[in-house]
């Protein structure tokens, strides 16, 4: 038997660790067959060393409304005056070919893929405090002082919607987290659920005598 990939969203505040964490489970994945990172589409420039199609797919607000209007987006959201969204392409054909699919995304966007994929895995990752919180974002030194004040209005308000969701992973130590996601994900897809076609096929046929 095997299950269908996973959509696995990925959600916490600016700075907790997303990408962080996610670059580490990846590593684990030496093959380079089990998972599969959803670049989305963005109107914000790009930070020093990000790449084009890599880190996100750069684009004016102008095509990034085309996408919205062609309904190329599975979800989208407005974060901090830019504009965020998935290719909903690439989604649909990697979990088809069962590869367990990871959005980074934030609430608004991971809620509006709530509605519309149910079967999701919603993660939400944690940072041990906002004390903690303001001083990755601070270090990461990526961020103005006013936008980073923004980034921190933004986390309280997304913290409140963390009973949203599936599960919360709290990112103290990289190596753990990675370890619980892992565990999530080990266990989810042995859900009876994502087996149920293969369970009717294999036990429950009528006429299916020995
Ligand atoms: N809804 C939505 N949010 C996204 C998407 N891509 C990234 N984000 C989120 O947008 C927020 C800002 O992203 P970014 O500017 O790269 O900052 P960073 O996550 O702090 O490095 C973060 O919470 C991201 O997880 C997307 O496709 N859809
Ligand atoms: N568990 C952790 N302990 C300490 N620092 C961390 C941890 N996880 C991530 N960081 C640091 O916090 C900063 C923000 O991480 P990043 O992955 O860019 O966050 P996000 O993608 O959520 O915005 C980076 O400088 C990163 O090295």
């Amino acid at each position: 038997m095997k299950s269908k990939g996973l959509l696995v969203v990925l959600s916490g505040p600016s700075g907790v660790g997303k990408g962080t964490v996610r670059q580490a489970l990846f590593e684990t994945d030496t093959n380079h067959d089990q998972f599969y990172y959803s670049v989305s589409a963005t109107t914000r420039q790009p930070r020093p060393g990000e790449v084009d199609g890599k880190d996100y797919f750069f684009v004016s607000r102008d095509k990034f409304e085309g996408m919205i209007e062609d309904e190329r987006l599975l979800e989208y959201a407005e974060y901090v005056g830019n504009y965020y969204g998935t290719p909903l392409q690439y989604v649909e054909e990697m979990t088809d070919q069962g590869k367990d699919v990871f959005l980074e995304i934030e609430v608004q966007g991971a809620l509006q893929v709530k509605r519309r994929m149910p079967d999701g895995v919603f993660i939400f990752l944690a940072p041990p405090t906002m004390h903690e919180l303001e001083s990755r974002i601070v270090n990461r030194g990526t961020d103005a002082p006013e936008v980073i004040e923004k980034r921190m209005h933004q986390a309280r308000e997304e913290l409140q919607l963390v009973t949203q969701y599936d599960y919360v992973v709290e990112n103290d130590n990289v190596d753990s987290a990675v370890e619980r996601i892992q565990t999530i994900i080990n266990a989810e897809h042995l859900k009876t659920d994502r087996f149920i076609d293969d369970i009717v096929e294999n036990y429950l046929k009528e006429g299916d005598e020995k």
